[in-house]
């Protein structure tokens, strides 16, 4: 039987000690799925992504393909790292694994330097180029961002924004561009949403929700499932495949809106 895309087992989270924010946290996700994470603010979602994406501290394990993302890359014959392991932007262990799952943050604005600088150097990292010199069709930094702003474009991002410093970007603006950059990179097969949409207005919030759902349905993109953070009910009926609900420190499955 092979591993599902990733696994969390046993996943706990204090924000102070002895406090857990939320216990022994358990699910899977498929190929295919789009799982809605809702939940009252303050509940724990965006720790749940950011746990996932060790990005927070925590107890209990995440699997991607049935490996910790400590173990990612490495060969399944050896656990000795090279020289090469050892560089600042290795291609295998943790940064290696948020390339495949990508944390896509709420609030981008507060990145230095412009959208184009931020796109250069994610697509510089050592973890990404050598990802894409396995498939060479990825192409090079200019390449990925000729791609983000194709898809910025459909949503309305003009192109003169990616020059623009993050912090003179509306939230909207931002938050369509870092989502851009996410798929542009096409080196994810889960991409972590937190709220995507939560500055957009209705036609621009529709548009990229119909994109997202066509890229996981699309055959030759990396892209094979989503865990999306959203307070809309409606959104949530429109996009999800699968609910999770938190509460009172729990994190279970909804089936009543599947
Ligand atoms: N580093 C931290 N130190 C202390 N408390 C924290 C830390 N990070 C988050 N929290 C607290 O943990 C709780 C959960 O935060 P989180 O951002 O995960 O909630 P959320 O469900 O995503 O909320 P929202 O829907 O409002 O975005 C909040 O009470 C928050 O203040």
């Amino acid at each position: 039987m092979t591993a599902p895309l990733l696994e969390l087992r046993g996943i706990t989270c204090e924000v102070s000690p002895g406090q857990p924010l939320f216990h022994d946290v358990s699910f899977s996700v498929g190929e295919g799925d789009i799982i809605l994470l809702q939940g009252n603010s303050g509940s724990g979602k965006t720790t749940m992504l950011k746990c996932i994406a060790h990005l927070v501290l925590h107890k209990g394990n995440v699997l991607y393909r049935g490996r910790t993302p400590q173990a990612y890359g490495l060969q399944e014959s050896t656990n000795v790292l090279t020289d090469d392991d050892l560089s600042p932007f290795p291609t295998i262990g943790i940064p290696a694994f948020r390339t495949r799952v990508l944390y896509v943050p709420q609030r981008p604005s507060l990145l230095p330097g412009t959208p184009r600088d931020f796109l250069y150097s994610v697509s510089g990292l050592k973890s990404h180029q050598d990802y894409r010199n396995e498939k060479p069709d990825k192409g090079s930094p200019h390449k990925v961002l000729r791609r983000a702003k194709d898809i910025g474009g459909r949503w309305g991002v003009d192109e003169e924004l990616w020059e623009r410093d993050w912090s003179n970007l509306s939230g909207g603006e931002a938050q369509r561009i870092a989502l851009a950059v996410a798929l542009a990179l096409d080196t994810a097969e889960l991409l972590l949403l937190d709220e995507p949409t939560s500055a957009l207005d209705p036609r621009s919030s529709a548009m990229v929700e119909e994109f997202l759902v066509q890229e996981v349905k699309a055959k030759d993109r990396e892209l094979k499932a989503l865990i999306w953070i959203t307070h809309s009910e409606e959104q949530a009926r429109r996009v999800g495949t699968r609910f999770l609900a938190f509460s009172n420190g729990k994190c279970e499955e909804d089936t009543s809106l599947a």
